[in-house]
């Protein structure tokens, strides 16, 4: 639903009768439509309390009919955010559809809170190991089969194969059919355990011989029940695999309701350089989930919408949704042999972004007209 310049303004003044009610000395002086919400920035005089402006919260998010609004600072400024209307999913295929070109082993995220798409090189030193953390609803699998797919989409496989485990069956199932994946999926502890130990032993095979490639990328969908199930053993190995995988071409994406140290093991934990935290229960699972201690996942909306944690530093951003129709397409022009070009389109969208840079892409979009002028 595009946003209107007259409906900003109207929120624009509802939330300074708000603050104007209530003595805050605030005004708003321009915002932002992002894929899931409407952030306010608000001037306010010298000595307002973000604190004061925070206690409105609710005040605020009744005056806009919202079910809740979220105060913060961000650049020096007090931020007002409420959730869009019907925003739509945003669609990994019509995503890519926008990217000229994807360099080798990087996935596809989705977009941040400009608009910008968000791309994860894996075999990047800083990157390497991926844990997806988040509670029931957060979006964690759905992220995590944008995030397969989009390699599959964009690597041979000669480049990339993906390793499937999945003991609960759930999560992974559809993916089963993309030519990428080695073996089938793993979908019971033992099956776990013996893709695990095969692992360790290519892992060893290709430090041996200085090997790299083909990139294995390792999704396991519910790493602490996994290493509950399986035991002991299958925590040693996932620590080594997080330990030594890089240097062999291995990657993990892990998938985890609690990424506490006690269920998932401190070594493991450890070795996830990026974290990509959806919704969580507390501050406290916040906090376990991202390593920092005022990351605000706990205030996060579900369905999608995450924080990538790299280097103490956090964007926010929404994943992208690949629908079964959407998986459809993909199996289709992946089993129809290899693609003239690595661009990926819906029916009737012109690609006319220029190529994007290595590394975590960030692309120029244009923001949308603020509700309100400066000076008004
Ligand atoms: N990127 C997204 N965009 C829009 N909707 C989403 C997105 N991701 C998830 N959802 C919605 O949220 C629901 C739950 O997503 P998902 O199954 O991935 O959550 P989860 O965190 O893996 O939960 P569980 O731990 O219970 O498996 C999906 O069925 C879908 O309706």
């Amino acid at each position: 639903m595009a946003y209107r310049k007259r409906t900003l303004d109207m929120q624009a003044d509802r939330i300074e009768a708000v603050l104007a009610r209530h003595k805050v000395a605030a005004r708003v002086q321009g915002g932002a439509v992002t894929p899931r919400y409407v952030q306010f920035e608000l001037v306010t005089g010298l000595g307002t309390k973000v604190s004061k402006v925070a206690s409105l919260a609710e005040e605020i998010a009744l005056a806009l009919g919202k079910r809740e609004a979220r105060v913060y600072r961000r650049d020096g400024c007090i931020r007002v955010e409420v959730p869009r209307q019907g925003a739509d999913p945003i669609r990994l295929l019509k995503l890519c559809s926008r990217l000229a070109t994807v360099p080798p082993g990087t996935a596809v995220l989705g977009v941040d809170e400009a608009g910008v798409p968000l791309l994860l090189r894996l075999p990047a030193p800083d990157v390497a190991h991926v844990l997806i953390a988040g509670t029931t609803g957060s979006g964690k699998t759905a992220l995590a089969r944008s995030l397969l797919t989009s390699l599959a989409m964009y690597n041979r496989q000669a480049e990339v194969q993906l390793v499937l485990i999945d003991p609960k069956g759930r999560g992974f199932g559809p993916l089963q059919r993309l030519p990428h994946v080695l073996g089938g999926m793993a979908a019971t502890s033992e099956e776990a355990l013996a893709r695990l130990r095969w692992l360790v032993e290519e892992m060893e095979r290709r430090d041996r011989l200085g090997q790299r490639r083909p990139l294995l990328v390792v999704a396991i969908d519910e790493l602490a029940d996994l290493i509950q199930t399986a035991g002991r053993s299958a925590e040693a190995m996932i620590t080594r695999i997080s330990q030594r995988g890089r240097e062999a071409g291995i990657h993990l994406v892990a998938c985890t309701q609690k990424p506490t140290a006690s269920l998932i093991g401190s070594a493991v934990k450890a070795n996830f350089p990026v974290r990509l935290v959806g919704a969580v229960a507390s501050r406290d699972e916040a906090r376990y989930a991202t390593g920092l201690s005022d990351s605000g996942a706990e205030k996060l909306e579900g369905k999608g919408d995450f924080l990538l944690v790299a280097k103490a530093e956090t964007v926010r951003f929404q994943a992208a949704w690949l629908g079964p129709q959407d998986l459809e397409t993909v199996l289709q022009a992946l089993a129809a042999g290899p693609r003239p070009g690595s661009r990926w389109r819906t029916a009737g969208e012109a690609c006319q972004e220029p190529p994007a840079p290595e590394g975590l892409i960030r692309r120029l979009v244009k923001r949308l007209p603020g509700p309100k002028q400066d000076g008004r």
